[in-house]
């Protein structure tokens, strides 16, 4: 075999007492898709980083194209031919694509910019990604995200990339934007970049990859060609153990209304949403990317402001308040935990129990102990790799956080769990972890509304399946009703 375009070995690196990678070990070789798969905290992000030149090694090598390679910063690591596109796009909304594409490697002809130049680099770039017909002097704002990930992909071809890392880059695609970036990652393999995946779905792993290299606990524990290898043996491998089923159901039966929702409008979305919910029931809501989910979960929750339209919680309409929604029952689990979710400084602890600390205290102090059981109770469930439950969230890796978001409304023990993309990030086994857990809330008489853009776990796991469009909630079945055509179909519908 040709030698590997990309390899590291003998990769290790500590966090204070974390001890995040422990002599690792990966090739990527050129023109082929590897996929960095692990669970939650297993190291792939750290990995990256040490490639991107964003973190330094504490020990170990790499080389590149046959050369020692050990960059001093990301733009080192770019100027040598290695890019990463994260989930977060990190471009400039207002400057143009070719503004953006350059930004940091501008073309400079006698001191001034060679914009001649750099509009023929940016051209061939986009023609190379099958986007010749887009115009770049636009501003990125007007873009999709789809495309804006493009002109990321794009900044990364005018610097000649060799390897091109990307970090779980589906997450906020629709289906059809899913394709047509596997598309674009073949051409890049075609033209010899070597690709690293890092993904959470192994349908997408193995429609686009072609090697694997697995982390578990920050060390390399296996690595090969895909096509020799069955879906169990990866999660095994992931996880140190056979995973029986990978959507577990719990028996529940649906019991009386416990949510009703009468027209229900928001500014924009949702538009006039009526909809019943029965304890012991799990609603999916399904639809693209942009088509009310999200602000129906918070119109609901007290979040965003409402036009019109009722909302009655076991009988009663409680205020238009967070607090006084949590009060009646609610929990929500927000798709945006940076941003809202948790406080990013404070421990696991605090923010798993902020919205319920009314068991631990008592004249105004908090029985800590108490908590702390009730805490390791959620952190064994959910699996939440942490030194301890005193650890700050901003430490953990982006599914750990994800856990705890999910730990605070379980622990909350609301009547309804409003679950907004809760296995976004999350790795198999947990995903797992997570349906067993709405299974069991729905046995114990709670209800779950459950917005997904996965749809297979939609229909695994829910009741019955509601399809949002353009603020309205078109239709809702019975999930033995629904083939995932139908969804689609609903969905797109205007
Ligand atoms: N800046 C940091 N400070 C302290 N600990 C860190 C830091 N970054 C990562 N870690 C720890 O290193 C370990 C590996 O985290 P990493 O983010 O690489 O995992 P991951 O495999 O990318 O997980 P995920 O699938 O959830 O994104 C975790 O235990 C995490 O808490």
């Amino acid at each position: 075999m040709t030698a590997p375009l990309l390899h590291m070995t003998g990769i290790s690196k500590r966090f204070g007492a974390t001890q995040a990678l422990s002599d690792v070990t990966i090739d990527v070789r050129a023109g082929r898709v590897t996929a960095l798969i692990g669970e939650n905290g297993a190291g792939k992000s750290t990995l990256m980083k040490v490639l991107s030149g964003a973190h330094r090694t504490d020990s170990g090598t790499m080389t590149l194209a046959g050369k020692p390679y050990a960059p001093q910063g990301p733009h080192d690591a770019r100027l040598a031919g290695v890019s990463m596109i994260y989930q977060e796009l990190n471009l400039a909304p207002e400057l143009s694509i070719e503004d953006n594409i350059m930004l940091g490697q501008e073309r400079k002809r006698r001191g001034l910019l060679d914009r001649p130049a750099q509009r023929r680099m940016v051209r061939e770039a986009l023609e190379l990604l099958g986007h010749a017909d887009l115009r770049p002097d636009i501003p990125v704002r007007n873009l999709s995200i789809a495309m804006q990930q493009l002109v990321e992909i794009a900044r990364a071809l005018v610097i000649d990339a060799k390897v091109i890392v990307f970090d779980e880059p589906t997450s906020s695609l629709t289906r059809h934007d899913v394709e047509h970036l596997f598309g674009v990652i073949r051409k890049l393999k075609a033209s010899g970049i070597g690709v690293v995946y890092i993904s959470h779905f192994l349908e997408e792993i193995r429609e686009v990859c072609d090697d694997y290299a697995v982390l578990r606990d920050g060390r390399s524990v296996g690595h090969g060609n895909l096509s020799g290898t069955t879906d169990d043996d990866i999660v095994s491998l992931m996880v140190g153990r056979s995973v029986e089923e990978l959507f577990p159901s719990v028996p529940h039966e649906p019991g009386e209304v416990i949510l009703s929702l009468d027209n229900l409008s928001g500014k924009v979305s949702p538009q006039e949403v009526s909809l019943q919910l029965r304890r012991g029931e799990i609603l999916g809501i399904a639809g693209l990317v942009g088509a009310g989910r999200t602000e129906l979960l918070r119109c609901l929750f007290g979040l965003d402001a409402v036009t019109s339209g009722k909302v009655t919680i076991g009988g009663v309409s409680p205020p238009h308040s967070p607090a006084a929604r949590i009060r009646a029952g609610l929990g929500l689990v927000s798709e945006d935990r940076k941003a809202e979710g948790l406080a990013q400084s404070r421990s696991i602890a605090d923010n798993a129990t902020y919205s319920q600390l009314q068991p631990y205290s008592r004249f105004g102090w908090l029985n800590l102990s108490r908590r702390r059981e009730a805490m390791q109770h959620w952190m064994t469930r959910l699996n939440i790799k942490a030194r301890s439950q005193d650890q700050a969230v901003q430490d953990l890796s982006g599914g750990n956080q994800q856990k705890v978001a999910i730990a605070r409304v379980l622990h909350q023990n609301a009547d309804v769990l409003l679950l907004d993309e809760p296995t976004r990030g999350i790795d198999v086994g947990t995903k797992a972890e997570i349906y067993r857990l709405m299974g069991e809330a729905a046995a114990a008489g709670k209800a779950v509304i459950f917005v997904s853009s996965y749809l297979t776990e939609l229909l695994a796991v829910c009741d019955r399946v509601g399809v949002m469009s353009r603020g309205r909630l078109r239709e809702i079945r019975n999930v033995a009703d629904w083939t995932e055509e139908d969804v689609m179909s609903q969905a797109v519908s205007g």
